[in-house]
């Protein structure tokens, strides 16, 4: 049997497919030991191998079917063994947007954090770029940035305030979660549920990225109206661990954020020890390569909803509380068209990320592990570079958007800038001059 230490002390260990099952939020059932899962019921009066029974449910009991997202664990010990929790005081983790300062209308743009220079973990490695909402009324998100040198060593991290949505940048990451372990490397994205307890390490020494953390409806793959049942994020390509579990008793600690705060409490064993487990809320894993663009193959630059991958749904119906979007490599075939994107304001506010190579808007300044945050209703589009040479460009022929990973967490309300991004000097404080130079070619004697 190979426990999750195991696999993460591994040198170049690389994760094969067979340790994971495949699907979005499919009914999986997965057991690291034969007979760990019971047999037509889910809590019996005593679980095989001595197994303590223990539900974590994602959605409200009672919601449709449709949505209803739950998952048996039978595990060593039950999750609510640990001694009580003390508060830890984080500047760099906000969850309270109401009071970050005045948010300005201006674009904004960052250079990638450095990495840490003293050792630093996953978990210490975040700081809050921006959000929205909060955990309390579970809806809204907080943006977060991680730099990390070090592996969790001995602590554990839930997140009772939201779903985590991890796009790493630069480095892989290996998360050993209660229900088994998910590697990712840049190009891929993680999801880990609200609740579920993991530990990060970093195979290749260090590690940065990008996180959405989702206090509100679960992420799930939008519906194709039109286009059909295949296409953009085909949920086969969505990845869930097999079950794998360690035993190990020690003094750890187990740290949790809940309520917007960060809590930490003293715990006698690896809570990474659920042997089996079966239902439809679990991590998962998605390659953004595997992506299936689907874009315009006569005129026009369509709205960035057709690059939708995940959505968190709100009660309003065609109104995401927050899209997650990627703008992946792609041909461009649109005739007689401006291809790249256009100058736009949008009632939706626009928090950007780049993975890899560039973003076809901008010739320069949005650098991989850099952001950008163009909020509700601020003008922003391609620069002047980008607007001369498209606005000119051969559209006979198709072009390959080639090496590039772009991303956009998408929101209906304000996403505001924490104190940190609003004073850190990775802002780019010439960032308007990159629309200084468009030139007025207005003529009205000229069609
Ligand atoms: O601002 C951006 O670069 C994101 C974006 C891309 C696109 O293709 C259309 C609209 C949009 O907001
Ligand atoms: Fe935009």
């Amino acid at each position: 049997m190979t426990s999750i230490s195991d696999l993460a002390k591994a040198p170049g260990l690389s994760i094969t497919k067979h340790l994971y099952q495949s699907g979005f939020a499919n009914e999986f059932a997965t057991e690291a030991l034969p007979g760990a899962l019971p047999v037509g019921q889910n809590s019996p009066q005593q679980a095989p191998y001595g197994l303590y029974a223990e539900q974590i449910s994602g959605t409200a009991f009672t919601a449709p079917r449709s949505h209803n997202r739950r998952s048996w664990l039978y595990r060593i010990r039950p999750a609510a063994m640990h001694k009580p929790f003390n508060l830890v005081e984080s500047n760099s983790i906000v969850s309270d947007f109401a009071s970050v300062p005045p948010t300005p209308p201006n674009q904004l743009r960052w250079n990638p954090l450095p990495m840490p220079t003293t050792p630093t973990d996953f978990v210490d490695g975040w700081v809050t770029m921006a959000g929205n909402g909060s955990p309390e009324a579970m809806s809204g998100c907080a943006i977060h940035l991680y730099a990390a040198n070090k592996d969790m060593e001995g602590r554990f991290f839930y997140n009772a305030d939201g779903e985590l949505l991890i796009v790493p940048q630069q480095g892989r990451l290996q998360l050993a979660t209660e229900m088994g372990m998910v590697e990712v490397e840049p190009q891929e994205i993680a999801v880990i549920p609200r609740g579920v307890r993991f530990r990060v390490a970093l195979p290749d020494g260090q590690a940065r990225g990008y996180i959405c953390e989702n206090f509100g409806a679960l992420f799930r793959l939008p519906d194709l109206g039109v286009i059909g049942s295949n296409g953009l994020a085909n949920p086969r390509d969505f990845l869930t661990p097999q079950a794998s579990y360690e035993d190990v008793e020690g003094d750890f600690e187990l740290l949790a954020k809940f309520n917007g705060r960060l809590w930490s409490a003293a715990i006698g064993h690896s809570p990474l020890d659920v042997v089996a487990w079966h239902g439809n809320y679990a991590p998962y894993k998605y390659d953004l390569r595997r992506f299936n663009t689907i874009g315009s193959i006569s005129y026009d630059h369509p709205d960035p909803s057709i690059f939708l991958v995940l959505q968190s749904p709100s009660d309003t119906p065609g109104v995401d509380s927050i899209d997650f979007v990627i703008f992946p490599p792609r041909w461009l075939a649109a005739e007689n068209t401006f291809r790249p994107p256009w100058f736009h304001r949008n009632i939706a506010s626009e928090f950007m990320g780049l993975i890899h190579g560039e973003y076809d808007a901008k010739a320069e300044g949005f650098v991989p592990g850099g952001a950008s945050l163009h909020n509700c209703m601020s003008g922003h589009g391609p620069d002047g570079e980008t607007y001369e040479k498209a606005s000119r460009s051969d559209t006979s022929k198709p072009n390959k958007v080639a090496d590039t990973m772009a991303f956009m967490f998408e929101t209906p309300t304000v996403i505001k800038p924490t104190k940190f991004a609003l004073e850190t000097s990775q802002l780019q404080a010439e960032y308007f001059q990159c629309w200084q130079t468009i030139k007025k070619n207005f003529n009205p004697n000229a069609k």
